[in-house]
């Protein structure tokens, strides 16, 4: 084979030298392509980047694409990503457009990392997937090596994008690789998580796939690469990792509502409890959100038989937090002879956790609209994202202060609430604080916070 060729060779299905499908691979002689650039996307394509320096990232939003072509990171409170983007857009190693079928032809390795969502009742929407999936397929040529990253509820890979994959491309199933290498990152933290702080898990369709993904990661990551049997099961590594926390999650919620009958503080029991190295009880909360977390018992619950109980009761346990922190509130305002219908209200914080911009599921937004619904007058402020599609008036951090509030709720700890001047607030004032970071001393006031009690 000349040495042009060789170069060239294909990854998947390739019988040359391992060292030389590395080198090839770090030289960008296998251009990559990663779909979907957002909070997890753009922190993957810029690891890819600055690996391979051939990086094509593809997203439908025109914004995304001009941002990240004229060197910008749209992704916010990612250390390090907004210089790597700007860098490696600077230098050629990444460039962004919305032609994913373009994209496809011209990559050898395919990552998806687009959203893999619920519909309103809560079925697995894997649409986004499979609708990337068609696209590569129009650009998909032998040797190729297609990693997907969005979890998928397990058995997606075996039965939905590998049968799609091969009749679309008109390639058979050992023409091209395809592996499940789900993405184990944490926003805030990403560019450290994609770069290794978690071992990285590869499942293939065949064991080929799992070995050509498993050099490609291993080539990404500090950390060590794990590969196991099969797509399915790299599906359910994710999945469960996520059930496992949600189930915890309900579990310190539940807890938590027995602080007032018990009269102890429930997270003060829970840290000692954590003490013996068997024990992880959680953080109780306001409960939970984002796009993953409480999602992933549906990848299970709506899409396999088998009945799983513990799953949906975790669910519901969480789902209602939302409205049990309110009728907390409602509770103490009673206390003070105060209703809550009537009264004004002010929710700090709309994300689903502090520092990210992500509203889904947030259940700050489900404490508005329970508060709006009982006839309260809420405002929500928040530094990331404004009110929109929320029964509230939208403030900011700094305003908060000159609102004549009945009540609190700290429902999302972002930083910029550290400024908030708690004096400013009337002392009949009720405080809830969901998240456990105020502290009735260093406020010189009541503050009622969720598991610890007044
Ligand atoms: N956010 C997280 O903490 C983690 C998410 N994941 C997985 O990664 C997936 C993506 O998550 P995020 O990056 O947070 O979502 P995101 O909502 O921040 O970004 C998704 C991006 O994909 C783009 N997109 C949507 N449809 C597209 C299409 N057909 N073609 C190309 N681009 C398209 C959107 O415009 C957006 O820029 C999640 O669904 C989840 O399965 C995995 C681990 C962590
Ligand atoms: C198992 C696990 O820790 N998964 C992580 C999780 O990240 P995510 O951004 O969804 O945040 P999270 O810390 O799990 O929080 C989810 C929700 O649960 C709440 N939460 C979290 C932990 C806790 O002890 N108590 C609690 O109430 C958070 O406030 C938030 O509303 O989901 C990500 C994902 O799978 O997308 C995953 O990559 C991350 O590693």
């Amino acid at each position: 084979m000349s040495e042009h060729a060789e170069r060239f060779a294909p990854l998947y299905g390739s019988d040359r030298p391992e060292e030389a499908q590395r080198s090839s691979f770090r030289d960008g002689a296998f251009p990559v392509a990663v779909y979907g650039l957002g909070k997890m996307g753009l922190p993957i394509a810029g690891v890819f980047g600055e690996t391979t320096g051939a990086v094509t990232g593809v997203d439908i939003d025109e914004s995304v694409v001009e941002g990240i072509n004229d060197g910008e990171c749209h992704v916010r409170n990612e250390p390090g990503l907004d210089d790597l983007v700007a860098d490696l857009v600077d230098d050629g190693s990444l460039r962004a457009t919305t032609d994913a079928v373009g994209a496809a032809e011209d990559a050898r390795i395919h990552v998806v990392i687009v959203p893999t969502l619920i519909t309103e009742d809560h079925q697995p929407d894997t649409s986004v997937v499979t609708s990337v999936a068609r696209d590569i397929a129009e650009g998909l040529a032998p040797g190729d090596l297609v990693c997907v990253e969005s979890t998928l509820p397990p058995g997606t890979c075996r039965d939905v994008l590998a049968p799609l994959l091969r009749y679309e491309s008109g390639l058979e199933a050992d023409e091209f690789g395809l592996a499940f290498c789900p993405e184990r990152t944490s926003s805030g933290r990403a560019l450290a998580d994609v770069r290794g702080a978690h071992p990285k898990v590869v499942g293939g369709d065949d064991a080929e796939s799992t070995r050509a993904a498993a050099l490609v990661y291993d080539e990404l990551t500090t950390n060590e690469v794990i590969p196991v049997s099969d797509t399915t099961t790299a599906e359910a590594v994710k999945v469960f990792e996520g059930l496992y926390r949600d189930v915890n999650i309900a579990l310190a919620n539940e807890l938590a509502r027995f602080t007032d009958e018990l009269g102890i503080d429930v997270r003060e029991a829970i840290d000692v409890a954590n003490t013996q190295p068997y024990c992880d009880i959680h953080d109780p909360g306001p409960g939970v959100g984002g796009h993953c977390i409480p999602y992933y018992p549906y990848f299970m619950l709506n899409w396999l038989e088998t009945p799983a109980p513990l799953l949906a009761s975790a669910r519901s346990v969480n789902d209602a937090t939302p409205v049990h922190v309110v009728d907390l509130l409602e509770a103490r305002l009673e206390e003070r002879d105060g209703t809550l219908g009537g009264s004004t209200v002010v929710v700090l914080g709309l994300t689903y956790r502090a520092g990210v911009a992500e509203t889904r599921a947030s259940p700050a937004i489900d404490i508005c609209r329970t508060l709006d619904d009982r006839g309260a007058t809420v405002y929500a402020s928040d530094p990331l994202v404004d009110a929109e599609g929320v029964p509230a008036t939208w403030v900011h951090p700094e305003e908060v202060g000159a609102i004549d509030a009945d009540a609190v709720v700290l429902a999302t700890d972002h930083d910029e609430f550290d400024a908030i001047d708690w004096r400013s607030f009337p002392s009949s004032t009720v405080l809830i604080d969901t998240r456990d970071v105020l502290d009735s001393d260093r406020l010189g006031r009541d503050v009622y916070v969720v598991g610890r009690g007044a």
